[in-house]
């Protein structure tokens, strides 16, 4: 019985409890109702444009551990994808916020999007293709679910300021290639190669890109800095 459930479908079950977490956390029920506090959104796209731009390098990292041209071309896509489309979501924030976005471009990395690039880092260093695959999909993972579950609400109506923030989401699969199924397929080819004591390694390596995706959010909500150290804008 065990056998009919693939690695994916092992990986979003054990993931879900911190999925419905997030979308419970005031920041993504901001985004839900179209209200959020200035200081909030303009932290988040300060933090999430560095972290896009470890999830390039990141993306970079595992086009390493590639073993065909198939795989090659996906990484090679999303890299393309990320610089030039995942744009289009900061600018919802940025012109809700009223600020331009080429302001909040070297902002000092937060803790924990440090401690998310880090982890993602680390999987790419020191992992097979399957263990970078696992770090990097919460991250299309949580974003696609949140868009679907909020139109799925209602919530993209057109009085919602959010609203091009949700459709871009809920839509994503549509315009990027499938990102989402691509990563599950590339997680179920790897996987029958493991060992359990591999797979339950790289369940966690997902699990923690996932309760990162929780930081990632109420990091932003309570503008959380480091306590202790002032750390310089990236350039
Ligand atoms: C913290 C954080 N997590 C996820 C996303 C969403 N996202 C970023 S890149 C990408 C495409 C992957 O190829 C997606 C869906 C984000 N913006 N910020």
């Amino acid at each position: 019985m065990t056998d009919t459930v693939s690695f994916s479908q092992r990986l979003v079950k054990a993931g879900t409890p911190i999925f419905n977490e997030i979308l419970k956390h005031p920041f993504v029920q901001g985004i839900a109702n179209g209200d959020l506090p200035k200081e909030a959104l303009t932290f988040y796209v300060g933090q999430d444009f560095n972290y896009l731009n470890a999830f390039i390098k990141v993306y970079a990292g595992a086009i390493q551990k590639c073993e065909n041209r198939k795989q090659m071309s996906f990484f090679a896509q999303q890299i393309g994808f990320v610089l030039n489309s995942e744009i289009h979501p900061h600018h919802n924030f940025c012109d809700v916020a009223g600020v331009e976005y080429e302001s909040l471009q070297h902002e000092a990395q937060a803790p924990f999007t440090y401690l998310y690039n880090e982890h993602m880092y680390n999987a790419a260093r020191t992992g097979d293709l399957i263990d970078v695959v696992a770090a990097m999909t919460p991250c299309p993972w949580t974003y696609i679910e949140i868009g679907n579950e909020l139109v799925r609400q209602g919530k993209n109506s057109e009085s919602n300021v959010f609203k091009p923030w949700i459709d871009f989401y809920a839509n994503f699969d549509d315009e990027d290639g499938s990102v989402l199924p691509s990563m599950f397929a590339m997680l179920d080819a790897e996987a029958p190669k493991y060992q359990e004591e591999h797979l339950a390694r790289t369940e966690e390596i997902f699990l923690k890109s996932c309760e990162l995706e929780w930081e990632f959010w109420d990091q932003a909500w309570n503008q959380r800095g480091w306590r202790f150290v002032e750390p310089k804008n990236t350039l």
